[in-house]
């Protein structure tokens, strides 16, 4: 694939942790993870985090400085639950993995709205998207860290916070299931026009990335190219904890 957004900002100039993200993005096939969120809306990034990584990002959730907002879930009927925005500056290695996977998408984001017919572009690096998040007047980070106990589920949602959208997110599950918890598996629906909803149930694994659509992705249709609506969420939990990790590459108002 000949894809100008997907090159990479001269690494000499990033930061140490950024270099290292991006060596860790650069151990994945993009054109087959990209060509997976075209044709099913979603990709695993399989053993993108450690074990001991995941346990030391989860193990964050109760300390207040590191975050800017908390969320209940079940006081907005958003599920049962709890999740915690990140305050800037975003803790090694959430802001490092921001910045080195963005690139990646930016080209496959640009493509999709070049088919839908919607005029916005991304450009090639982060900081530039942030720029003009900022100067939309979305200023606040919406990485974001999930908690869930026994019966604890995420409704059918999708992240928009402003008029600014980057149409692709990453999840990041940081619990092993069977081990830290049972059921809460990661559920993504395709809404299609004037059809009945798909869903898919995401098999993840303590570590696994999951990228996925965050509003509308484009199909090819017999008759042209159609939008179809994607929503995500988490089915029930039947037993323990389970922690996840939200990176978000659009500020929020
Ligand atoms: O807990 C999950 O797996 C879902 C997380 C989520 O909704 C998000 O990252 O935006
Ligand atoms: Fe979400």
């Amino acid at each position: 694939m000949n894809d100008a957004a997907s090159r990479l900002p001269a690494s000499a100039t990033l930061p140490a942790e950024v270099r290292a993200a991006e060596d860790r993005a650069a151990a994945y096939d993009w054109p087959a993870i990209t060509g997976e969120l075209d044709g099913f809306g979603c990709a695993i990034l399989p053993s993108l985090l450690a074990a001991d990584e995941c346990r030391a990002i989860a193990a964050l959730y109760p300390d207040e400085s590191r975050f800017r907002s908390r969320v209940v879930m079940g006081r907005h009927g958003f599920g049962k639950g709890e999740y915690r925005y990140f305050n800037y500056p975003l803790p090694d290695p959430v802001g490092a993995l921001r910045t080195a996977i963005y690139p990646r998408l930016a080209g496959l984001a640009n493509r999709w709205n070049e088919r839908m017919g919607i005029g916005e572009r991304y450009p090639v690096d982060h900081a530039s998207y942030l720029a003009r998040c900022r100067e939309a007047g979305q200023t606040r980070p919406t990485p974001l860290l999930l908690q869930y106990g026994p019966d604890d589920y995420n409704c059918l949602h999708q992240d928009l916070y402003g008029d600014l959208v980057f149409p692709i997110q990453v999840a990041i599950l940081l619990s092993e299931p069977g081990e830290d918890f049972t059921g809460g598996e990661f559920v993504l629906t395709e809404q299609r026009p004037r059809m009945q909803s798909r869903a898919e149930v995401v098999p993840l694994r303590q570590g696994d990335a999951l990228a996925f659509a965050v509003h509308h992705r484009p199909v090819q249709g017999t008759r042209g190219v159609y939008r179809v609506n994607m929503r995500h969420g988490v089915s029930r939990l039947r037993s323990g904890r389970r922690h996840c990790l939200g990176i978000i590459f659009h500020d929020a108002p």
